[in-house]
């Protein structure tokens, strides 16, 4: 392990202060402060246009802060240089949304793309590393099969073996179920468990299924007008007497009822 810039440990957990960010003279994040720590899963909820789209962002440095600081690994990100930046997203498994697999690709090229574009592990060592990230996301018979020769569930293990194929530390996820039937969102909540266990990584999940986030978090975090508003475990939250989480509660409780078949 390296040592970061004040010669303490490196922390692997992602720290926020004060982050503010405007467009346009609208604020989208006002002040906000979060903790993801080490090895721990922090699922960030919240009403569309709340802001955790635009914190995510700060986080992997793609939006500079207009106030306040984000710290990855005990680094503050903002004032990272480009080649400390490639170094710091190397840290950084990104799944988002739409898993961005390379059609062309099949499977295994598609696992084996960041260890050719970013390492220079020998081809015999990249056939050894992917056969063996492919057998834990239960893909070693597919490896030669295409993407749009897959379900969505199994594109999303793609995404996954390719996001943790350089063992990320930090597990960035932008809403991974979108789109998905119950059986594939099962899939993919397991493999976020998984990320976890298996990489003792630290992860951030933006997510709108309340179901899939009480049941994969350790901490939860509400944001509510580019603030976290509420922070804690699951219990914590379900508890929680902060008017917004229990408007966006009822909320979820209100969508899911009218979304469920009448009954028979
Ligand atoms: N690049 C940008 N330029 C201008 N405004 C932006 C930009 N990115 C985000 N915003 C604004 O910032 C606010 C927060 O957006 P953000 O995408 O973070 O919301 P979100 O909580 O992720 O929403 P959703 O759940 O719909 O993805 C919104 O009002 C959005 O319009």
């Amino acid at each position: 392990m390296s040592e970061s810039h004040n010669g303490t440990a490196p922390k692997l957990t992602i720290e926020v202060k004060d982050l503010h960010k405007s467009f346009g003279g609208q604020a989208a994040l006002r002040g906000v402060d979060l903790v993801v720590p080490e090895g721990t899963t922090c699922v960030l909820m919240g009403v569309s246009g709340s802001g955790k789209t635009v914190l995510m962002k700060h986080i992997m440095g793609l939006m500079r802060p207009d106030r306040g600081v984000v710290l990855v690994d005990g680094e503050e990100v903002a004032r990272m240089n480009e080649p400390a930046l490639n170094q710091m997203r190397r840290k950084l498994g990104i799944l988002f949304q739409a898993n961005a697999l390379f059609d062309s690709l099949n499977v295994f090229d598609n696992v084996a793309f960041p260890l050719r574009e970013r390492t220079q592990t020998p081809e015999d060592e990249i056939t050894r590393m992917v056969k063996q990230t492919l057998e834990k996301v239960g893909l070693s018979h597919a490896a030669t099969r295409f993407p749009g020769e897959l379900s969505g569930g199994m594109q999303k293990r793609v995404g996954f073996a390719r996001a943790t194929i350089l063992q990320p530390k930090i597990l960035l996820y932008d809403d991974p179920t979108a789109g998905l039937d119950p059986l594939t969102t099962a899939a993919v909540n397991e493999i976020i468990t998984k990320g976890k266990q298996q990489l003792g990584a630290t992860s951030l999940v933006i997510t709108p299924d309340v179901a899939s986030a009480f049941g994969t978090a350790d901490n939860l975090a509400l944001m509510h007008e580019g603030q976290v508003v509420e922070y804690g475990p699951p219990d914590h939250f379900k508890q929680s007497q902060h008017p917004e989480v229990k408007a966006f509660l009822r909320n979820w409780l209100r969508r899911r009822s009218e979304q469920r078949p009448p009954p028979a």
